[in-house]
């Protein structure tokens, strides 16, 4: 079984961002999140990458790297395995397949047995994400469930990734996402701030990915959200 089955919850740390001061990243593993990615969409070089999987892996949670380019892949055995994404509705094939082909070329340490893929839905047109893949994110609940469908059937595609970045979705949206996808992990990432948004967005996605509260909030926040996503695996699951 994969490593995200188990997750009801995922803090993505930005390595262009910092934590809240005083705040370490043993803390962050101590929140009682279940897995933490690294990743994010500007600033992005190898030494931050490498800086953030370092510290993170010493800890005893999973750490994944969740690559933005083929340029911030790093390889250590202090983490997990990679999440690479694959943007279901990006305008520009580059971060469908292109940046891929480039990544396999150029790397001749790529381990395959713990690199998978997320298939990423890019919801929110103001997320530096969005205009980063020219995603078309003009979507409804029917679009965004043909694409989850896609993803998992045509695309046999473990991980359907319905992204907000930056704001709190559509509830329907997720909804329709969660409904259509038969063995494939949901996950759901944007605006989650609080106990009540995490444990909203955690009644119908698998796994719901907190990001920016980190590093604007810090550790208690964050805290509060893994409680939400727990209350809802409980009682909803
Ligand atoms: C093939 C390899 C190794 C890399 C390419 C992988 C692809 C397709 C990347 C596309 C962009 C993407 C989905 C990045 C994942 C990380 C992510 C969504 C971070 C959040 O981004 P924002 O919140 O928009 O950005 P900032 O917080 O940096 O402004
Ligand atoms: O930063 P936030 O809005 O929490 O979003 C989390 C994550 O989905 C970003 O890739
Ligand atoms: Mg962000």
């Amino acid at each position: 079984m994969s490593d995200w089955a188990d997750w009801d919850h995922i803090v993505k740390i930005d390595p262009d961002k910092t934590l809240v001061d005083g705040e370490t990243f043993e803390d962050v593993a101590a929140t009682g999140t279940d897995a933490i990615e690294v990743g994010g969409t500007t600033g992005m070089t190898e030494e931050k990458m490498k800086r953030v999987v370092d510290a993170c892996g010493k800890h005893d949670i999973p750490v994944y790297i969740e690559p933005s380019n083929p340029a911030s892949v790093v390889h250590s055995d202090r983490h997990d395995g990679y999440l690479i994404p694959v943007v279901m509705n990006a305008g520009d094939v580059a971060w469908i397949t292109g940046a891929h082909k480039e990544w396999i070329r150029m790397d001749d340490d790529i381990d395959w047995s713990r690199t998978f893929t997320e298939a990423y839905i890019v919801m929110n047109p103001e997320a530096s994400v969005a205009s980063y893949t020219q995603a078309n994110c003009d979507l409804d609940a029917d679009d965004v469930a043909a694409y989850a469908e896609a993803a998992e059937h045509l695309l046999g595609q473990e991980i359907v990734y319905v992204e907000y970045s930056g704001m709190l979705g559509d509830t329907d949206i997720v909804a329709a996402a969660a409904d259509i996808l038969d063995d494939a992990t949901l996950f759901y990432g944007g605006g989650i701030h609080d106990y009540e948004s995490a444990r909203t967005m955690a009644q119908h996605a698998d796994t719901i990915v907190v990001g920016d509260l980190v590093h604007d909030e810090g550790v208690d926040a964050v805290r509060e959200t893994v409680k939400g996503a727990k209350d809802a695996t409980a009682t909803v699951k």
